[in-house]
């Protein structure tokens, strides 16, 4: 469960990405986040992990308010999510096996089950069999199955990602979109941010809206309206 109360966030220099946000998804929930550039989605979604912290209001994940969470508790939320943020990039110096891995080793997960959960994760995206290549080598589309693979390999039962089909073509990004729905099928929580809101309305989300750091809207998509 995700929880925001009145949240408001400046960041330095004075600018105020968010200006008071309120909502809750519930356990289960598949949420598209939309709004031009500058909205605040990003910012939104950064809150959650406490990448970033809220100016003020307060911010519960799963019970807990994690607003003024201490940085050495900050590894074990980040356990239960799963993220794919903008700026979550892929090792590229390293196969895609151990990209995948990296959540685990951070986490210091006994190594053989660690292998047997990264193999599963790239079976989940698809990408079963190529855990030995470089993600250089991969598509756009393929890569980004890679950032999705490492989010899902803790089995976090909320699972946010920032954009994750910009700058893909439309059929990879069709895909990506599917591969979000079949997730929350089997019981994950999903939050995604989008330009594209008509890209995930086959899975009947649930929308909000931002629109200069303001919800604007929120409810059920209808059609393929962005
Ligand atoms: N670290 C930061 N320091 C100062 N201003 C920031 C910072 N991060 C974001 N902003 C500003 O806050 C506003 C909201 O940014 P945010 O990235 O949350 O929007 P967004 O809706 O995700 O946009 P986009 O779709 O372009 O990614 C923008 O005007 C941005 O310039």
């Amino acid at each position: 469960m995700i929880v925001f109360e009145q949240v408001v966030k400046h960041y330095p220099g004075g600018y105020t990405a968010l200006a008071g946000v309120s909502f809750e998804i519930r356990h289960g929930e598949l949420v598209v986040l939309s709004g031009h550039s500058g909205a605040g989605k990003s910012t939104l979604m950064k809150l959650i992990p406490v990448i970033e912290r809220p100016t003020t209001g307060t911010v519960r994940i799963n019970g807990q308010d994690v607003s003024h969470l201490p940085r050495r508790a900050t590894p074990y939320l980040r356990r239960n999510l799963g993220l794919v943020l903008q700026e979550s990039r892929l090792l590229y110096d390293r196969s895609v096996f151990d990209n995948v891995m990296l959540p685990l080793v951070i986490t210091g997960h006994p190594p053989r089950d660690a292998a047997r959960r990264v193999a599963a994760a790239l079976e989940r995206v698809g990408l079963d069999g190529r855990g030995k290549e470089r993600p250089a080598g991969l598509s756009g589309g393929e890569q980004q199955r890679v950032a999705i693979a490492r989010a899902i390999v803790n089995r976090p039962s909320i699972l946010i990602a920032d954009e994750p089909t910009a700058h893909l073509d439309p059929d990879y990004a069709r895909d990506i979109a599917d591969l979000f729905r079949s997730f929350n099928e089997a019981g994950v929580t999903v939050l995604v941010s989008t330009h594209d809101a008509g890209l995930f309305a086959a899975s009947r989300p649930r929308r909000l809206v931002l629109a200069k750091g303001m919800l604007v809207g929120d409810g059920a998509a209808v059609g393929a309206a962005a």
